[in-house]
């Protein structure tokens, strides 16, 4: 692990230096017909297969001149540092789900953990049968299922995207929304806190606590920034996010994009996503729908405290090719309304742009990528069959921590 390697992100298709991901493990074999539902899942993923799948969009990144760091290996390399082992300890000990005495056995016995045993149980969690034994009785032991989780897993940890979002030089940890996410940022936390590698790292939206999602953020161009609305990012997160990125420097505009609060809109990049300087592959159905609110800086606020600026709504197209300076190119999600929304559902809109014109796409998207291959988009396809089972696509998998400017 090189220390002090550059860091910065100012778009969504300059050529991919580093990325972030999540090699799935242990923590998708936490999920049963009884808990997929609520965490995040809409099937059971057969795990090795997503292994296997995963594995082989990492390799094809590497292919392509991409470093590829993954969470696990980065969190035991944090959890060197007593004070993360210390900080860990705290997150993962809810005296609220497991009471003061097996709260008091779980931090003697997390204590003394190594760092890998930390790391399984942040990110697979702990059930109540897997707990340390406790002298004396415990009513919350007897009374809970042996299967019932004293940790939560985090399966969607996969989905590198939402926790953490590198706009210009400094990281973001977000915000998530659904209780089944909340605690990433603290394991993003820890690892940005205490990896060598970030050391020094400045934060942008350090001390807000507004919902906002990575899946939700795109980097239209150096300095404009779009955030979808709806069942993730609020309003608020959105407004926030905003006057920290221009208390910040990072932004000159902010595009607020509502959408529609659904589990297959749940983010703005599973509608869109950027594939060249000027393009987008988007869903049709929201194409003459999707509106912006344009956010732009204050600077007649009162000292301290940056005011903004609210314009709009205007079309979405027409908003973004504003505030870029360009006229938006769109290839729409393929072939007629029933496939489009079928492709959609697959996270076919949810590419990750490698170089301007180079994305990862999901292979079964069969449409949407020869749609972007017509419109001289090179899409590497990857297998998803599993992956996907988690409803995210390759943008989901992935946080870009060093891309090159583009020209
Ligand atoms: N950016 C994205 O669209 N991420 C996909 C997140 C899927 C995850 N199961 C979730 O519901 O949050």
């Amino acid at each position: 692990m090189t220390m002090g390697a550059p860091t910065g992100v100012t778009s969504e298709v300059g050529r991919l230096d580093t990325v972030l991901l999540h090699r799935p493990g242990p923590e998708l074999q936490r999920l049963t017909p009884r808990t997929n539902d609520q965490l995040l899942f809409d099937g059971l993923p057969w795990v090795e297969r997503a292994q296997e799948e995963h594995d082989a969009f990492a390799e094809l990144l590497r292919d392509r001149g991409v470093e590829v760091l993954l969470l696990v290996e980065l969190l035991v390399e944090a959890l060197a540092d007593p004070a993360a082992r210390e900080r860990a300890v705290r997150d993962l000990v809810d005296e609220r789900r497991v009471g003061l005495h097996l709260a008091d056995a779980l931090t003697s016995h997390l204590t003394s953990a190594d760092a890998t045993t930390l790391a399984g149980a942040l990110v697979g969690g702990l059930t109540f049968e897997e707990l340390p034994a406790a002298e004396g009785a415990s009513l919350v032991r007897a009374m809970h299922h042996p299967h019932d989780f004293a940790v939560d897993p985090l399966p969607n940890l996969l989905f590198t995207r939402d926790s953490s979002v590198w706009v210009g030089d400094r990281v973001a940890l977000t915000s998530l929304a659904m209780p089944a996410r909340m605690r990433e940022s603290a394991v993003l936390d820890l690892i940005y806190a205490h990896h060598p590698r970030f050391a020094g790292t400045p934060r942008a939206y350090a001390a807000h606590s507004a919902p906002l999602e990575g899946g939700d953020v795109l980097l239209l161009a150096p300095g404009v920034v779009a955030v979808g609305v709806g069942e993730r990012t609020t309003p608020a997160g959105a407004e926030s996010f905003a006057r920290s990125l221009f208390a910040d420097g990072l932004a000159r505009a902010v595009l607020a994009v509502p959408i529609e609060q659904s589990r297959a809109t749940m983010h703005l990049d599973t509608v869109c996503t950027m594939v060249d300087r000027d393009a987008v592959v988007m869903y049709p159905a929201v194409r003459d729908t999707l509106s912006a609110y344009t956010l732009t800086p204050d600077d007649d606020g009162a000292a301290g405290t940056p005011g903004v600026r609210v314009a709009g709504p205007a079309p979405f197209l027409e908003a973004a090719g504003a505030a870029m300076g360009t006229r938006l190119r769109v290839v729409e999600t393929g072939l007629d309304p029933v496939t489009a929304e079928r492709e959609q559902w697959d996270d076919g809109n949810n590419t990750l742009a490698l170089a301007p014109g180079v994305v990862v796409a999901y292979e079964r998207n069969a449409e949407t990528n020869a749609r972007l291959a017509d419109a001289g988009i090179e899409v590497l396809a990857i297998a998803g069959s599993e992956l996907g089972s988690g409803r995210g696509g390759p943008r989901c998998m992935s946080c870009p921590v060093a891309r090159g400017a583009v020209a």
